[in-house]
């Protein structure tokens, strides 16, 4: 019998060392991310989440270690990399339509002059489907709510076909109906083979929706399967002494 060969990691990060000029904001962060996992990036306000994911996108250098994207370096991956930012620049009094809108999604794969196929609008629909919005396509994007405006971000990241996903805090905000429709949406990819990274304060949606996490505050604190690495003692390390933890689906915020 011939043994598969072992897929490629989505990512890896291999001590890697990011910094803004002379400042450093991030040190020797290292771990893996393999197709169809998820891991969550966890840590305070200013601990370097959102530079490790532009890091990962190429937007900002890395002085120090290595990242590799499915294979290679960034740069070269960005046609399977979908991001979904922390506050997306659509305007929302900008006049598009909610398809119009995940229709962005399917840009990379066109042709120069950008005429949807048939199986471009497919992808569209299926991606709005994915997170619950069918029955909102044809609406003005910016009448949706903002909960609802998050779910049509990530249907725009979905039609992409991504096999990196990497989502900036998008459960800021967003109620419980919203909240279900992403993360039904995050556990469809993932099943289709998505790598899932996303940056989130919430340690209840990390539980759900990732199997691993990574804590950090400039430097990392623990990389692994949540249920060894959300400890007590490392939350309280990553949120410099502050008392954090998890019981139940509730987290509990200490003292200092
Ligand atoms: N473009 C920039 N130029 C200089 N410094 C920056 C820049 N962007 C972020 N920083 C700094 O880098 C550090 C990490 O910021 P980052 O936005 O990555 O943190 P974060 O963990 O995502 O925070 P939050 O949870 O508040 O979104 C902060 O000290 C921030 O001030």
């Amino acid at each position: 019998m011939t043994e598969r060969p072992p897929s490629t990691p989505a990512l890896i990060l291999d001590r890697v060392s990011v910094a803004y000029g002379d400042v450093p904001v991030l040190e020797d962060v290292t771990g893996t991310v393999n197709p169809g996992e998820s891991v969550a990036l966890i840590g305070p306000n200013g601990a370097g989440k959102s530079t490790l994911i532009k890091a990962v996108l190429g937007m900002v250098p890395v002085v120090r270690g290595r990242i590799e994207v499915l294979g290679g370096p960034p740069a070269q991956a960005r046609r399977h990399v979908a991001y979904v930012p922390q506050a997306d620049t659509l305007d929302p009094d900008f006049p598009i339509s909610v398809e119009q809108v995940v229709l962005m999604g399917r840009y990379r794969w066109m042709g120069r002059f950008r005429r949807a196929s048939r199986a471009d609008r497919e992808e569209v629909a299926a991606a709005l489907e994915a997170v619950g919005l069918a029955d909102r396509a044809r609406d003005r994007f910016g009448t949706l709510s903002g909960g609802q405006r998050q779910r049509v971000l990530l249907a725009r990241a979905i039609a992409a076909r991504p096999r990196l996903l990497l989502l900036d805090e998008p459960f800021n905000g967003v109620d419980a109906v919203s909240q279900h429709a992403l993360l039904e949406a995050l556990a469809g990819l993932k099943a289709q083979g998505t790598a899932v990274v996303v940056s989130t304060h919430d340690l209840a949606i990390a539980h759900l929706a990732c199997e691993e996490v990574c804590l950090i505050n400039r430097h990392q604190f623990g990389f692994g399967p949540t249920g060894e690495v959300l400890t007590p003692e490392r939350l309280r390390a990553t949120y410099g002494g502050r008392a954090l933890e998890l019981r139940g689906d509730r987290v509990i915020v200490g003292q200092t």
